[in-house]
């Protein structure tokens, strides 16, 4: 690319040529931008800006905070809640959804984010991300007054985003967009303090040779994962006549910015583990902005029965199974749980 262009410039284009985004989104993505910088900033210091860590506190899912999911919230908060874009955010940090104040401006966007992913690696120096995930807020029904936001209308189908992205905070800072024309890539330069178009039309090859799951889990899994795992592992011998690699980073932002650089397939099913949940992943911070980017860079997302953009969600932190990246692949693991 002989000429840099900047997450502005993409974003004005985008709103000219096409009309995809109105100029409020266009503002607010440039603000989640400017607070992943931020992130990134804090991310980067470690141990030097007294960021790693655990905090003494626990999130709504009773998960263990660290002192980045914390610090990584209140920056998406604090950046977002008076610019007259938004009306109300979701995180996986929070119980509930937080009402921009009515001391600020109100816009009819809905924020929702996973602030800081892959939290087991902070500490030790790992690729981590913030995901993130826009929906317009629901209009009345004609000739009905104009509610207060509420929880309910969070509850959208992952089909009804209008952007969805992640920033990874890797060797280098990458922030991937979609906002339904293709995905594009953007990596920070530090010199500059803006992000640079780096990669457009990202495709995610069909097929691959590279799966990415727990293994610690196997005994806990269902039989159709089981099964495509094992026929993976069976390599040239086995049925598929390939041999398959393995990674898991335990940083979904890291698994999936993999797959959309070179292919792959991510799994994180349901298991026997806590049988009662659907999965681990979190529907509307995680699995539907990763799964509207995967298909929009030509993958597949599914939950082993249905399309994850399709899921109609009944509640703001709902969980969820995942199989998601090269196309034939999560199609043949999708097949085997209808083929039982
Ligand atoms: O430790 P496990 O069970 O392999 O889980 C790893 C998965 O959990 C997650 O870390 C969950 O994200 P959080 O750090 O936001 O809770 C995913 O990013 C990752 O794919
Ligand atoms: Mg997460
Ligand atoms: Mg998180």
């Amino acid at each position: 690319m002989s000429q840099k262009i900047s997450l502005t410039r993409y974003l004005v284009e985008q709103q000219r040529a096409d009309g995809l985004i109105p100029s409020q989104l266009r503002l607010l993505l440039e603000v989640v931008a400017r607070a992943c910088k931020s992130i990134s900033q804090a991310v980067n210091k470690g141990a030097l800006g007294g960021v790693l860590g655990a905090a003494e506190s626990e999130n709504v899912q009773g998960e263990i905070q660290k002192k980045l999911d914390i610090i990584a919230n209140e920056v998406l908060i604090e950046a977002n809640e008076w610019g007259g874009h938004l009306a109300a955010m979701a995180s996986e940090e929070m119980d509930s959804i937080y009402v921009v104040p009515n001391r600020y401006p109100q816009g009819e966007y809905l924020l929702l984010f996973d602030p800081l992913d892959g939290s087991s690696n902070i500490d030790v120096n790992v690729s981590i991300g913030t995901i993130f995930s826009v929906l317009k807020k629901p209009e009345p029904a004609t000739g009905e007054p104009q509610q207060d936001v509420s929880e309910q209308d969070f509850l959208q189908a992952g089909s009804q985003q209008v952007a969805a992205g992640y920033c990874v905070y890797g060797p280098q800072t990458t922030l991937v967009l979609t906002v339904g024309n293709g995905v594009a890539m953007f990596t920070l330069d530090r010199e500059q303090g803006s992000f640079v178009l780096t990669q457009e039309n990202v495709r995610i090859p069909e097929d691959t040779k590279e799966f990415a799951i727990n293994m610690s889990n196997m005994r806990h899994w269902d039989t159709p994962v089981k099964r495509y795992i094992d026929e993976c592992l069976e390599g040239k011998d086995g049925p598929r006549g390939k041999d398959f690699n393995m990674r898991w980073i335990a940083s979904m932002v890291a698994d999936v910015h993999r797959i959309l650089t070179r292919g792959g397939v991510f799994l994180y099913p349901w298991d026997k583990r806590e049988p009662e949940k659907p999965g681990k992943l979190r529907l509307m911070y995680e699995a539907n902005p990763m799964s509207w980017l995967v298909e929009q860079a030509g993958g597949a997302a599914t939950n082993g029965k249905e399309r994850i953009l399709d899921i109609p969600p009944t509640k703001l932190h709902q969980r969820v199974s995942v199989i998601l990246g090269s196309k034939n692949e999560v199609e043949r693991a999708t097949g085997y749980h209808s083929a039982l």
